[in-house]
């Protein structure tokens, strides 16, 4: 829908109407054509503004559309009709000018934004390429390097930015819609010769292949296997090289490969699951949008550590007025230094004022009196953290909810150590906490609605993707962890070696193989719950027996290594050898090979060969088993809260589309059949065991994806 009114006597202004981002579905491109054969009919109508209804000009192509029967005009004529139009077009860019909404504008003569607008090609975190004319237009206005900035990363541009580049001629602060019109009356009637995008040539930069070839060599390295961002390179290679019209036909046939790709599916299923996962809903029944949050304005962080730090910041920048508590004179010293570092550099990378004055330090827990919510961020013990929270149940105000930044402990333990267990949740960010995207927000079984959509909202101020989920051990990130680690050892002492297992995940996509992700973490914090646990402790004994804990199949590795002193990259030794104690380079160590042999041997173990796929399959589909226990248990509401926790917090390759979307592109009834061959070599390792609603939705015939938060609100609607 667009609709076409006169202004201003000989104006055509025409406005896109469909929110709410006036996306380019069938509809608004009919009605696009319609308006500008109109216009351009029209003898009154002397010069034409497009613009979006509600302050936006568009968001784009319908994303909804793809991967169905799409219908209604295409975009690349509907846009070459305009460019070619012979009276003049002015793009009015307020709130957005996104994918295909950019690629129109970019079709007109002239584009004006206003200061607040943001502009960007982010077909490129669809699995797409800006495939209506933008890879060959845009490098042609603003140059190759800076095009293949744009189009390979998909970030979203401030008009400052885009009037700096050459992408608009004109920003303004005013109404853009008037300050357009007034600008399309002053150019009615002037040549149009120099303003058409396509008839331009292309700046051919200096040393262009080696540019092309270092901005591609980049690209394969950061795209982690991902697809699109290669075609991008290569379709911006076409309009550095070709006329318009041939680098039009390779844009097209680099379209074709990605549009109906595998990643492509991934990539707009994450678009989709990300927005889904906001609309959270309980057990028993309370949902985001019949739950009112509480209002946060002063917030209390309880414990400096690393967690504590990067919390206590991230709230600053929120705007909230934080109290930060550390009991220990030393530590809380030493996170004031970081804190202002961190604030500093946060500031600088926005452009803002650094918010010193938002955080009050403090040595003395008293300071938590007056606040609407605290966050404790004291160290992983269960009996550390009840005393706090007995603390802060006696010297909060009544109704400030207490939050427990654990990355598995028992919320609900935590919740009986106070007066009021439905004030409290569970806060779980990733660190560094004023950096990563993900927070796990769990409800415990007596949170009120009110507690979870006061921490769901306040995650979201601090510009994380939240996701709600219930109360178990590790919640949904990590529980599904620990089958995964534990294959990983398994496969060591099957005859892997830590390389070959993390160079299976990396290939398939993860930034840092399981190993190599520990060596990071450090060894010794794994160690610690195994011991709580009453694992963790090397026996000394050799052969079968050695390896059984607790009626099930378990590896002392991780634990033998921690008593040799190897705690990862922090002394220097790990899976991995580093130059130095706090090295960051590992290299394959022969002394962990040997080591492997050794132990192998005292444990009767002969070495097999272990390919790629193995890992991968051991690896990955005993994670994601746990994670359909996780549906089955009515821990996660649906598989697009697995698959954005996993997407956004643990490093899965977003082009694969999470771990449940991934089964379900594997196939279910692959997954089941390889889990049940697993499970038939490794009886001792319940992990392998198939969950009943894996087989339940193999029997049912493996519905869609998008279909099993249904299936599992039926099953739970059953018991
Ligand atoms: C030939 C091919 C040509 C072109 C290819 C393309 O154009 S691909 C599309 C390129 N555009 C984008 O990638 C933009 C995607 N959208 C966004 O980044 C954000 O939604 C946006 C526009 C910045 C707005 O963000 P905000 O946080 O304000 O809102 P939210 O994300 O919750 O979106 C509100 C609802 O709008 C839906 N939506 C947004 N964009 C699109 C779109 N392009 N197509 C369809 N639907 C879109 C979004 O899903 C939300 O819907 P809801 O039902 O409320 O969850």
């Amino acid at each position: 829908m667009a609709q076409l009114t006169r202004v201003s006597g000989s104006v055509g202004l025409i406005t896109l109407q469909s929110p709410p981002v006036n996306a380019l579905s069938a509809a608004v491109r009919q009605g696009i054509v319609d308006t500008v054969q109109r216009a351009l009919s029209d003898p009154e109508v002397k010069s034409v503004v497009v613009c979006g209804q509600n302050g936006i000009f568009c968001g784009g192509a319908d994303i909804k559309e793809f991967g169905t029967n799409m219908s209604g005009p295409p975009l690349v004529p509907l846009i070459h009709a305009i460019e070619v139009a012979h009276k003049p077009v002015v793009a009015a860019i307020e709130g957005i000018a996104l994918g295909g909404g950019l690629e129109l504008a970019l079709g007109c003569h002239y584009r004006i934004a206003h200061s607040k607008a943001k502009l960007g090609l982010p077909e490129v975190t669809l699995g797409l390429l800006p495939a209506a004319g933008g890879s060959q237009r845009l490098p042609r206005l603003i140059g190759v390097p800076a095009a293949l900035d744009l189009i390979t990363t998909g970030r979203h541009i401030t008009a400052a930015e885009a009037l700096k580049l050459g992408v608009v001629d004109q920003v303004t602060a005013h109404s853009t819609v008037d300050v357009a019109v007034k600008f399309a009356l002053s150019v009615a009637g002037k040549p149009l010769d120099g303003r058409r995008i396509s008839s331009l040539p292309c700046p051919r930069p200096p040393n262009m292949d080696a540019l092309f070839e270092g901005v591609m060599k980049k690209v394969r390295q950061s795209a982690r296997g991902a697809i699109a961002p290669i075609a991008c390179v290569q379709a911006i290679r076409a309009a550095a090289t070709l006329p318009y019209d041939q680098g039009m036909e390779r844009e097209l046939e680099l379209m074709a490969s990605l549009f109906t790709s595998d990643q492509a599916r991934a990539l707009q299923y994450i678009f989709f699951a990300q927005r889904a996962v906001a609309r959270w809903s309980m057990p028993s029944g309370a949902r985001w949008d019949t739950s009112k949050p509480r209002p946060v304005h002063k917030a209390a962080v309880i414990g400096l550590g690393t967690m504590g730090r990067g919390i206590a910041v991230a709230l600053a920048q929120t705007g909230l007025s934080v109290v930060a508590v550390e009991t220990q004179e030393k530590q809380l010293m030493a996170a004031k230094q970081e804190m202002s570092g961190m604030l500093e550099r946060g500031a600088k990378r926005r452009g803002v004022a650094p918010a010193f004055d938002k955080i009050r330090y403090s040595p003395d827990i008293k300071a938590v009196a007056d606040v609407d919510l605290v966050i404790e961020a004291v160290f992983e013990d269960m009996a550390l953290k009840e005393k706090v929270f007995q603390q802060l149940s006696a010297l909060c105000k009544p109704g400030t909810l207490l939050c427990t930044n654990t990355s598995g402990l028992d919320v609900d333990h935590l919740a009986s150590q106070t007066r009021s267990p439905e004030l409290v949740v569970g806060m779980h960010f990733f660190a560094p906490a004023h950096v990563m995207k993900l927070l796990e927000v769990v409800y415990g079984s007596k949170s009120s609605p009110q507690a979870l959509a006061t921490a769901m909202q306040l995650g979201k101020k601090m510009g994380k993707v939240s996701v709600a989920v219930g109360n178990c051990r590790g919640f949904v990130g990590n529980r599904m962890l620990k089958p995964y680690s534990e294959q990983a050892f398994f496969l060591l002492e099957e005859g892997a070696t830590p390389e070959l297992v993390d160079g299976a995940l990396e290939d398939f996509g993860f930034p840092m193989g399981l190993f190599r992700m520990s060596d990071l973490s450090g060894l010794d914090v794994g160690w610690r719950v195994r011991k709580v646990d009453g694992l963790g402790k090397s026996s000394g004994a050799s052969g079968q027996q050695a390896r059984i804990r607790q009626g099930r199949r378990y590896s002392p590795l991780g634990d033998v290594l921690c008593e040799q002193g190897r705690f990862g990259q922090k002394t220097g030794r790990g899976w991995y050898q580093y130059d130095k104690p706090g090295g960051r380079v590992g290299r394959p160590d022969p002394w962990l090979h040997s080591f492997l042999e050794e132990y192998r041997a005292q444990h009767g173990l002969v070495a097999r060969r272990i390919d790629h796929q193995e890992v991968l399959e051991r690896c990955l589909y005993t994670l994601i088993n746990e994670g359909f226990r996780i549906l089955e248990d009515g821990i996660a509401a649906g598989p697009e809260e697995i698959d954005i926790i996993y997407v956004f917090g643990y490093g899965w390759p977003r082009h694969r589309g999470g771990p449940m979307f991934y089964a379900s592109m594997v196939g279910l009834e692959k997954v089941l059949a390889r889990l049940e061959f697993y499970q038939e070599a490794h009886p001792d390792v319940p992990y392998l065991q198939p969950c009943n609603l894996l087989k339940r939705l193999v029997a049912s015939g493996s519905p869609p994806v998008h279909k099993w938060r249904e299936v599992v609100k039926k099953l739970h609607s059953q018991l």
